[in-house]
């Protein structure tokens, strides 16, 4: 058994995994990481390995305390992908963004793929069907959007989601609701659109915790799964083991 620890932006999510197959995920808070770890590996004792993308910033010695009791790893730009880094910058490209590269490419050999991540940030990720990286963008998430508009300005209020009635918000909150969640599925309707113009033969995969919400409003069809990433890591850290 694998636990496949995925440290994001603002939350952990974690999976522990028999093969490939996922027995139980867990999210939670970063400040309740180790109470967490612990609880999980009381549960799943036959845990051997401990596996972690972090592009947080968490203390080692949080995982390193469970040292004892099964091996861990930390995945990192030096270990083996399963595809060519085209990157221009490959040092700063985000552990995340490759190891959603890498299960795309083993999940779905020899085609084009774009990974659409809606979390904190929007990232989309390509690779071609020749398994090159080669790159795509960075956006702001629907959460980080909302709070931007409240933080960066004297006027605007802090709303969460809601999924708004019109297009033409009639009201302040309707107009910030608008100019969110519409922006964020025209922005992503767009990505994908300008894709389909340029490649054929290509999967999209959509992950992140707007996941759900999205696969529902694009009008683009996709592939949504929410633990997307979590399954990267874990076939990434088998890619690693059978490999090297
Ligand atoms: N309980 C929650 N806490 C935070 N975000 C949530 C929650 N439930 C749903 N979300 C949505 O999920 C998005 C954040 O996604 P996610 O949880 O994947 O981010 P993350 O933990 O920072 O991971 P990453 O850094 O990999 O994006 C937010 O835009 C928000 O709308
Ligand atoms: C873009 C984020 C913040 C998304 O989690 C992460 O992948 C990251 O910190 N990336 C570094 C910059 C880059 O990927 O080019
Ligand atoms: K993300």
């Amino acid at each position: 058994m694998i636990l496949t620890v995925d440290v994001g932006n603002t939350r952990i999510k974690a999976a522990v995994f028999e093969g490939s197959n996922i027995l139980e995920k867990f999210i939670f808070e970063k400040n309740e990481l180790e109470k967490n770890i612990e609880k999980i590996l009381e549960k799943f004792q036959n845990c051997s390995d401990l596996v972690v993308a972090s592009v947080g910033n968490i203390e080692k010695q949080s995982f390193l305390n469970f040292e004892n009791q099964l091996k861990i790893h930390f995945l990192t730009h030096e270990d083996l992908f399963p595809f060519v880094n085209k990157y221009a910058t490959p040092k700063t490209l985000g552990i995340d963004r490759m190891v959603l590269a890498a299960g795309a490419t083993l999940q779905f050999p020899k085609q084009n793929r774009l990974i659409i991540d809606a979390g904190t940030c929007i990232t989309y990720d390509f690779i071609d069907e020749n398994d090159n990286y080669l790159g795509g963008a960075i956006s702001p998430g629907l959460r980080l959007r909302y709070e931007a508009l409240h933080n960066y300005t004297a006027k605007l209020p802090l709303l969460t989601f809601e999924e708004p009635e019109l297009y033409i918000g009639n009201s302040t909150k309707q107009a910030i609701h608008s100019g969110v969640v519409n922006g964020f599925v025209y922005e992503i309707d767009g990505f994908i659109d300008e894709y389909r113009t340029n490649f054929s033969n290509f999967i999209i995969i959509l992950t992140g915790g707007d996941a759900d919400f999205l696969a529902k409003r694009l009008k683009n069809t996709i592939f949504a799964n929410s633990n997307f990433l979590l399954e990267s890591l874990n076939q990434t850290f088998q890619y690693k083991i059978d490999n090297d």
